[in-house]
């Protein structure tokens, strides 16, 4: 059964609460489904008490809303709409019947090549999207990426998303990991950055996702200086073309990173994406069925 889309008055009383799924910064979430329909999703509940009152969280949680209610992608989380009680927002998303990435990523220490491959081709192929939308994440990681029932990937929380080009110093907690150099840097002029801040999270992502761990992990301080300069050093376990992407997307100077056009045709992508087409050419060719 569908959600219906046309907009409509929300309230608490439609759902079925579930098991809980999990637990952010700001909120929970529970697994639910909406009574009339069957139609099962994640309900996310946030304490207005908790979102401090003018302290721009409340404008990052109505630009979250406004920016993800109007995404359709595959490989983008759908928030279908939203509610609000005198205590609590309330946010209807997708469920992502895999769970959190992060979590298999811990588990399994590091993903085969073809895995990480997949996944990063599906989070360009969402960057794009959003992109073409002038939306930056800004906050590209394993725990904002959730997994579908059928493996595929599901970017979430964009709870740090904003339009571009942005002007405004992101006041931020959390791991600097995944910061560009751009938004580090005070030396930037009035710190303005663009999309390309994503590119350079997805090749941190590409890193992580083939080393098990971020590329400039270390003390904080160190971390900002080793992002500054780009010092990592990719493990010789990682392959050549993994190796070529990587260094092609962690760039200090944003123009020079890989476009998303490119990553999605980069060797790597392209050996480990469309094998199953050209692995079934090859076994067509040779007769096997
Ligand atoms: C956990 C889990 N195990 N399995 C098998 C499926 C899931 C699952 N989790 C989700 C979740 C989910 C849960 N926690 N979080 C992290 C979080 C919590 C609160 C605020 C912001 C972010 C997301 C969602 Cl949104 C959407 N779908 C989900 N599905």
């Amino acid at each position: 059964a569908a959600v219906p889309s046309t907009p409509k008055q929300w309230h608490l009383g439609m759902f079925e609460i579930g098991r809980p799924l999990g637990k952010g910064k700001f909120g929970r979430v529970y697994l639910a489904r909406e009574r009339s329909s069957g139609f099962i999703c994640a309900l996310k509940v946030q304490y207005k008490s908790e979102l401090q009152h003018g302290s721009g969280v409340e404008k990052q949680v109505r630009r979250e809303i406004e920016i993800q209610s109007n995404l359709r992608h595959p490989n983008i989380l759908k928030l279908y709409g939203h509610f609000h009680d005198s205590k609590r927002i309330f946010f209807i998303l997708e469920f992502a019947g895999k769970g959190e990435l992060y979590k298999h990523l811990r588990r399994e220490n590091r993903f085969p090549e073809w895995k990480a491959a997949q996944y990063i081709a599906q989070m360009a192929s969402a960057l794009r999207y959003l992109h073409r939308k002038h939306v930056i994440h800004r906050d590209i990681k394993p725990e904002n990426i959730l997994m579908g029932i059928h493996g595929e990937i599901k970017l979430s929380d964009f709870g740090w998303s904003v339009h571009a080009p942005n002007h405004r110093r992101a006041t931020l907690c959390g791991t600097l990991d995944y910061l560009p150099p751009e938004m580090i840097k005070s030396g930037n002029k009035d710190n303005s950055y663009d999309e390309k801040v994503d590119l350079w999270s997805l090749g941190v992502l590409t890193y992580e996702f083939l080393v098990g761990e971020a590329p400039f992990e270390d003390t904080p301080v160190m971390t900002q200086r080793r992002i500054a300069r780009a010092d990592m050093t990719i493990p010789s376990f990682v392959s050549p073309e993994a190796r070529d992407l990587i260094k092609k997307l962690l760039v200090l100077d944003p123009n020079k990173r890989l476009p998303l056009e490119s990553v999605q045709q980069h060797p790597w992508i392209l050996k480990h994406c469309v094998k199953g087409e050209r692995a079934a050419n090859r076994e067509k060719s040779s007769g096997r069925d």
